[in-house]
């Protein structure tokens, strides 16, 4: 440490953040909001437990970087799921964080002004703020819990949780999935493999003692309860997807043989789609084929939707409205067509 400068050897700045607390004042949920939100995060765990056979949807942007275009798809979402309940649990994709492969933009909890400037405090305010608003519209949010840190200022609002594909196998995210309110998917690995989400819904399910920080902001030794309300996301891998009706069921005995839970999620998007988001379409037909055919493993499934379709580059001289910055959507039109299809075709069993 360099006392003088508050630093350590090899960083070249330091700032100091508000407290979880202090942002949780500022921005508070009223008791009938928190409420909503238990309820909401019920009705994600009855379909787990298979107390509701509806068909769990995560749909979203794969991250939001501007929180007008978000809310407005949210509003447009909340106002299709009141025409889907019936057969769908419609729960809002908000990525305010982001894991890259090597390096990128990490999201708007980040870098909510997407130049470089990084400003956390402000991204952290934008992040809470936003996932509110979604809940107040009655629409349950999930999210990616990618840093540790982030989850003390977001985790009161979430109806639902991912563990991403680069970090399943850590042992911090299991510690901190163990203490989460919210259920939890955990991706398979980028690679393909399973085994590390299996391991990952084992631990999950342990009361752990970690070392975290608590919600003034300082060092603490965290006990949880453990949380067993988790499932597997299969998002295919490098070798290829992994929705089809073969891998379903080699993935489900293997949650059996493991005694986890045997529910599965479907992400359609990443290498089940091998980042074609036009495909997202034709396998959620295919879940949907497996679902009617009485495969009652696959509890849900994950679509990457914006406003509008496609992608753009965040280097571009004028962002289009509602295109995504990181991986390719659906746009609204085929996600609202997609989704009807789906409660039709639910319906109709
Ligand atoms: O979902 C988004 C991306 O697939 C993930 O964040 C990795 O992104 P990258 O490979 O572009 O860094
Ligand atoms: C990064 C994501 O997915 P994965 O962890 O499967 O790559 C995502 O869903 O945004």
């Amino acid at each position: 440490m360099n006392a003088e400068l508050d630093l350590c050897d090899n960083d070249t700045s330091h700032q100091t953040l508000p407290t979880p607390n202090a942002l949780r004042q500022r921005l508070p949920v009223t008791d009938s909001l928190q409420q909503a939100i238990d309820a909401q995060r019920d009705a994600v765990k009855a379909i787990l437990d298979d107390r509701d056979d509806r068909m769990l949807v995560i749909v979203g942007p794969c991250s939001i970087h501007d929180p007008r275009a978000a809310l407005e798809y949210a509003e447009r979402l909340a106002e299709l799921s009141s025409r889907v309940d019936d057969q769908l649990l419609l729960v809002m994709r908000a990525y305010v964080e982001k894991p890259r492969t090597t390096v990128g933009w990490k999201g708007l909890a980040y870098d909510p002004y997407l130049d470089g400037s990084n400003d956390m405090a402000y991204g952290l305010q934008v992040s809470r703020s936003l996932l509110r608003d979604i809940t107040a519209l009655g629409l349950p949010v999930a999210t990616e819990l990618l840093q540790p840190m982030v989850a003390a200022y977001l985790d009161d609002l979430l109806a639902w949780t991912a563990i991403g594909a680069r970090t399943t196998e850590s042992q911090i995210h299991r510690e901190l999935a163990s203490g989460l309110e919210a259920a939890v998917g955990f991706k398979n690995a980028t690679d393909g493999g399973l085994d590390v989400a299996i391991d990952a819904m084992c631990a999950a399910a342990h009361p752990q003692r970690y070392f975290a920080m608590d919600r003034d902001g300082r060092p603490a030794m965290r006990d949880t309860r453990g949380n067993s309300a988790t499932h597997a996301v299969l998002r295919g891998g490098h070798s290829g997807p992994n929705y089809h009706a073969e891998a379903i069921a080699r993935c489900r005995e293997a949650l059996r043989t493991a005694g986890v839970a045997p529910r599965l999620m479907v992400d359609c998007s990443h290498a089940n789609s091998c980042k074609d988001h036009r495909r997202q379409g034709g396998v959620l037909r295919e879940v949907l084929n497996q679902r009617l055919a009485g495969e009652d493993s696959l509890i849900g499934v994950m679509l990457e939707s914006s406003l509008q379709e496609g992608k753009q580059s965040l280097s571009s001289s004028e962002l289009a409205y509602g295109v995504s910055i990181t991986d390719a959507c659906l746009g609204w039109d085929e996600t609202q067509v997609l989704l009807q299809e789906a409660a039709e075709r639910l319906r109709y069993d």
